[in-house]
């Protein structure tokens, strides 16, 4: 049988989450692709764990100090890296120089993190297509809401002329608790940072970077456009209250942080901001930490999905749906290789 190495560089509650849905699903990647796939190292900002014969669940609780940074990435012996760090868009580290060093070595890698995607999200396209890796970032691009995979399969072949989501599950959290339950936005907040689902810095979330974040992967990755943060308005919802939602709703409309993009004369323009929506629009039902896509289309008209998973495992499903396809790919190309050398 055939062994694919998994290794996890960011190891919090989606790295986490990750390595014990995999640990989990190891019998279905044996029955279903006939590949014997192993978690052979994870690592955290200052320690790490490694075993090329495969980790199990209760290792995982004890890194030693030392294995981190992308170091880190050649130690493991993986084949594909799973990054699960913090995201900082600015910079792009600390993913970036691990997934750098693992796209050089022609490491398939699943990305979490949206820092290094934004900020150098060329140079690492550019980087998989010279080493031949895959580069897959379902979790970073709303992870268990639908986005990439309709822009690269279901609309395949169609001319996407618009885009609008609500792509960011904390700020969809704080409008509607404080719509429905009337709860004051840091009241909303602390209930989304102890759900798991609000960034570090929930700044990111609540001042519309995040919603940024994800819309530039859904226009560069997804439909090959080259955007960078200064090419987007962005507007947040911290000058929300009660009494702005409490006129909304007099008038029958529900606000949601949105994240747009529409083609035009070849060129794409996208921003972030509140938009309202009358009771009649699917968006206005997208309630707690739900999230939401709709995309326009020359030929199949209007798309819609609304997510609801559950993070951080929601989030950890996503990443391994990409392994999965990764899986797919890989026994496509050796189906072809026998193929071509029969
Ligand atoms: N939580 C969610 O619901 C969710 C959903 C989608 C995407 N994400 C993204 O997933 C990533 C992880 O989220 P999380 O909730 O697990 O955050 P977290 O803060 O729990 O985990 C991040 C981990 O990375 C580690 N780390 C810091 N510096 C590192 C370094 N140099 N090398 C290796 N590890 C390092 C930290 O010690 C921490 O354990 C973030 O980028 C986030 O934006 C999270
Ligand atoms: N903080 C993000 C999760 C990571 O993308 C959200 O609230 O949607």
């Amino acid at each position: 049988m055939q062994t694919l190495k998994v290794a996890i560089a960011g190891f919090g509650g989606v790295g986490r989450a990750t390595a014990d849905l995999l640990l989990s699903r190891r019998e279905r990647y044996r029955q279903v692709y006939g590949v014997d796939v192993r978690l052979v190292a994870v690592c955290g900002s200052r320690a790490g764990l490694a075993d090329a014969n495969g980790l199990q669940a209760n290792q995982l609780d004890a890194l030693q100090a030392g294995l981190s940074g992308p170091d880190f990435v050649m130690a493991s012996g993986a084949d594909v890296l799973i990054e699960a760090g913090p995201s900082d868009f600015r910079s792009g580290e600390p993913g970036l120089a691990y997934l750098l060093t693992a796209l050089a070595a022609g490491q398939d890698c699943i990305v979490i993190s949206k820092g290094a995607l934004v900020h150098s999200g060329r140079q690492l396209r550019e980087l998989a297509q010279a080493s031949g890796a895959m580069l897959k970032l379902s979790g970073a691009a709303a992870a268990a809401l639908p986005t990439l995979d309709l822009l690269d399969h279901s609309l395949a072949g169609c001319k996407v002329l618009a885009i609008e989501g609500i792509l960011n599950a904390t700020t969809n959290y704080l409008l509607d608790a404080m719509s429905t339950q009337g709860l004051g936005f840091d009241a909303a907040l602390r209930e989304a940072q102890a759900g798991g689902f609000a960034e570090a810095d929930p700044r990111n979330d609540t001042q519309g970077w995040d919603t940024a974040c994800k819309l530039l992967l859904l226009a560069n990755f997804g439909l090959g456009a080259d955007l960078t943060m200064d090419d987007l308005v962005v507007e947040g919802i911290q000058s929300v209250t009660v009494e702005r939602i409490e006129a909304w709703r007099a008038k029958g409309l529900v606000p949601k942080l949105v994240g747009s993009l529409t083609r035009a004369d070849g060129a794409i323009r996208a921003s972030v901001g509140i938009k309202t929506y009358p009771l009649s629009d699917p968006f206005a039902l997208v309630s707690g930490k739900n999230k939401a896509i709709r995309i326009s289309s020359d030929a199949m008209g209007e798309t819609l999905a609304i997510g609801c998973g559950v993070e951080p495992i929601a989030t950890a499903a996503a990443a391994l749906k990409d392994l999965e396809h990764i899986l797919m790919a890989r026994a496509a190309r050796s189906f072809s290789v026998s193929e071509c050398s029969s």
